[in-house]
């Protein structure tokens, strides 16, 4: 399949005003995304994400490195290329506040030869769609933040662009619109053929969401695989295992050696191993620190495990060596 973005090498360095330090945002990132896909650009503060996503839609200029969006240069050929492209930055934003709902997306349809009753069908259908129809005579600056998030989706679409850039499209929306604007999304992609690239820390949008995900520290990219790709590695190297015994002090310095993140509960009757497993094979060599006192065990699970903690684990480098552009 033929990649609708295509990012090489990008570099992106920041001089602070005061001190005239240098802050490397972004340090050599390379990715794709095809079209139809939905990928999370996910990291941790100040890792990089919103830099590139401004990149990408020509707001920030690279250091170096290459953008290219069907095809096209983003430098070379910036207003081609960038016509392929909408993005909601900063959530509302991009909204103009004292203009009613209606009158933004009046205003953002723009005036691309398109009849007016086009126009106004092409307007009605996005506010049912975005359940905004009732709030269509509306100031913006009186909707919700939920509202005006959806609103700037809407605005998004209105362009036709082939690619989405949505920068945090869930902060501080509640549980409720926090689903709503996912499942939005979702159908946009499914009915209107559209690519999409979210910057998020919100690891239900990645989990529920997400084909892909590739996650950035530091301005580097740490991962860059599918999503239940992930869940499926982690899950199969997660443990709990019940023992009905406790373990000796030796068998503890062991497990600290071979495994030194492991979690050990101890009870009254018995105790709790929970263990991460960086290849299967390593089972082995935990049972046999168990052997070593016969410690009798009572059950054995593979660990559910949710996205966040895959994230954390991620992030926090353990799992580095295996993960890295492993796609
Ligand atoms: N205009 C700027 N001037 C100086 N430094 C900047 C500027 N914008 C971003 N940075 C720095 O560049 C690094 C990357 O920032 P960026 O906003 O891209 O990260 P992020 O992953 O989007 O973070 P967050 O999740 O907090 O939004 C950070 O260290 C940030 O402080």
């Amino acid at each position: 399949m033929e990649p609708v973005i295509e990012v090489k090498s990008l570099r992106k360095t920041y001089k602070k005003r005061k001190t005239k330090e240098l802050i490397q945002a972004v340090s050599d990132v390379t990715f794709s995304v095809n079209r139809g896909e939905i990928v999370g650009l996910l990291g941790p503060n100040g890792a990089g994400k919103t830099t590139t996503i401004k990149m990408i839609c020509g707001l920030l200029i690279p250091d170096s490195g290459t953008i290219t969006i069907n095809g096209q240069n983003n430098q070379k050929k910036r207003l081609k290329s960038l016509r392929h492209i909408s993005a909601v930055l900063e959530g509302n934003r991009n909204l103009y506040w004292r203009l009613t709902v209606r009158e933004n997306l009046e205003y953002f349809a723009g005036n691309r030869g398109e009849s007016k009753k086009d126009v106004a069908n092409r307007i009605d259908e996005l506010l049912v769609k975005f359940h905004l129809k009732d709030k269509e005579k509306e100031l913006v600056n009186r909707l919700s933040r939920g509202m005006q998030q959806k609103l700037a989706i809407a605005v998004a679409m209105l362009a036709e662009s082939d690619v989405i850039l949505l920068d945090e499209p869930t902060l501080g929306l509640d549980v409720e619109t926090g689903y709503e604007v996912r499942e939005l999304l979702r159908e946009i992609v499914q009915e209107y053929d559209r690519t999409i690239i979210i910057s998020t820390h919100d690891m239900d949008v990645v989990q529920d969401l997400c084909d892909r995900t590739i996650i950035v520290n530091k301005g580097k990219i740490v991962t860059d695989d599918k999503v239940e790709n992930l869940l499926r590695l982690f899950e199969v190297r997660s443990y709990t295992i019940s023992l009905s015994a406790l373990l000796s002090e030796k068998q503890q310095i062991l497990l600290d050696q071979k495994f030194p993140d492991y979690k050990y509960t101890p009870d009254t009757i018995g105790s709790k191993l929970e263990i991460d497993l960086a290849k299967s094979e390593e089972i082995y060599d935990l049972f046999d620190i168990l052997k070593m006192n016969m410690t009798p065990v009572e059950s054995i699970d593979r660990g559910t495990i949710n996205f966040e903690q895959i994230f954390m684990k991620i992030v926090k480098g353990e799992q580095q060596n295996v993960l890295v552009q492993s796609s």
